[in-house]
């Protein structure tokens, strides 16, 4: 009876010793996780991908989480009779959206999140960038048609402080940020692309990795037109392909290719549909999705199969 017991126990020691070597690697690493709100889908996919964050936590890892809620903030605007008008990949913020951007981010999804982290343990602190000074910003004017465009009160980052982030990392807990930050230059604040903000934060903490959870399989070569995923690029590559690039996939790839340019070394693009799939990316050799790995070292970096051997 016990002998029959250990038996069927084993494939599970089984799966646990192959998470060995990435265990070793990743060790007291630190991950910024951006969780885009198109992939916040149901309430089983944001209780798995709570449970995700705890285990990297409770394994060793430093993750740092970063929120979007762009669907989020645009039913509330919808509610509140304010239209969602997006320029350039971003959302035209007048005053009156801004006080809905911080209302919805701050107030309702990274709640939400933190009470899901928190049902683990005392782990999850909720900080927007305005807190500690962690996220300054000025105006941010895209140019459009070669010329410059006023979108309202979007930041663009000019500085971060990581100080109040890497306390609670020392402290053992899961900082979990709102992409607004606060202003340079007045009283306002602004609203940022939450995987500008992560991609910022990432190569500000010197993160090993980027991690981006959205509603796609990753960036596709051909989209709309098919469904193929380029699953690894340099960041050679991934410039020569941004003009190519539309709608929410332009701030991620472009704070992608800013944080393997800032020293982070890799950076993903991964579905966050698919349950657990942080826990695939990090811990098995199924990476999924897509990798964006710095110029200088190809064939070098670690890849998911090689990660283990560093
Ligand atoms: N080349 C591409 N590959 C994948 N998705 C793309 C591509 N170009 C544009 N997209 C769009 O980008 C979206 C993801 O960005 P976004 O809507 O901002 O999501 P999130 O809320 O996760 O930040 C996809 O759902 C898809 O519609
Ligand atoms: C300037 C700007 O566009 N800010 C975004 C912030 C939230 C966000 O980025 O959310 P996702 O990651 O879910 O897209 C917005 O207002 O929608």
């Amino acid at each position: 009876m016990s002998a029959a017991r250990k038996h069927t126990a084993l494939p599970k020691a089984q799966i646990l010793i192959e998470a060995l070597p990435w265990l070793t690697r990743h060790n007291g690493k630190t991950v910024v996780i951006k969780f885009g709100g198109n992939a916040m889908i149901d309430e089983e996919l944001k209780a798995a991908f709570a449970q995700d964050v705890v285990f990297l936590r409770q394994a060793g890892l430093k993750p740092v989480v970063v929120h979007g809620g762009g669907p989020q903030i645009s039913a509330q605007l919808d509610k509140q009779g304010l239209v969602s008008e997006f320029k350039a990949g971003l959302r035209v913020t007048t005053p009156e959206a801004m006080d809905v951007v911080r209302m919805v981010l701050a107030g309702q999804v990274q709640r939400e999140l933190v009470g899901l982290l928190n049902q683990h343990g005392p782990l999850a602190v909720g900080m927007t960038g305005e807190d500690a000074h962690t996220i300054t910003a000025t105006q941010h004017r895209p140019t459009i048609e070669g010329e410059l465009v006023d979108i309202g009160r979007v930041g663009e980052i000019t500085a971060i402080d990581t100080g109040a982030i890497q306390a609670l990392l020392d402290d053992g807990r899961i900082p979990v940020i709102s992409s607004i930050a606060r202003s340079a230059d007045d009283n306002h604040v602004y609203n940022v692309n939450a995987d500008t903000a992560a991609a910022a934060l990432a190569a500000a903490l010197n993160a090993e990795t980027l991690m981006v959870l959205t509603d796609v399989e990753g960036l596709y070569e051909d989209w709309p037109n098919s469904d193929d995923v380029i699953s690894r690029l340099t960041a050679g590559e991934l410039e020569k392909l941004l003009p190519e690039l539309s709608s929410g996939m332009v701030p991620k790839m472009q704070g992608c290719l800013h944080a393997v340019r800032n020293g982070v070394e890799t950076a993903r693009v991964i579905d966050g549909r698919v349950q657990h799939s942080i826990l695939l990316e990090i811990f098995t050799d199924e990476g999924i999705g897509t990798m964006v790995v710095p110029d200088a070292q190809p064939g070098t970096v670690a890849q998911p199969g090689t990660e283990g051997e560093a």
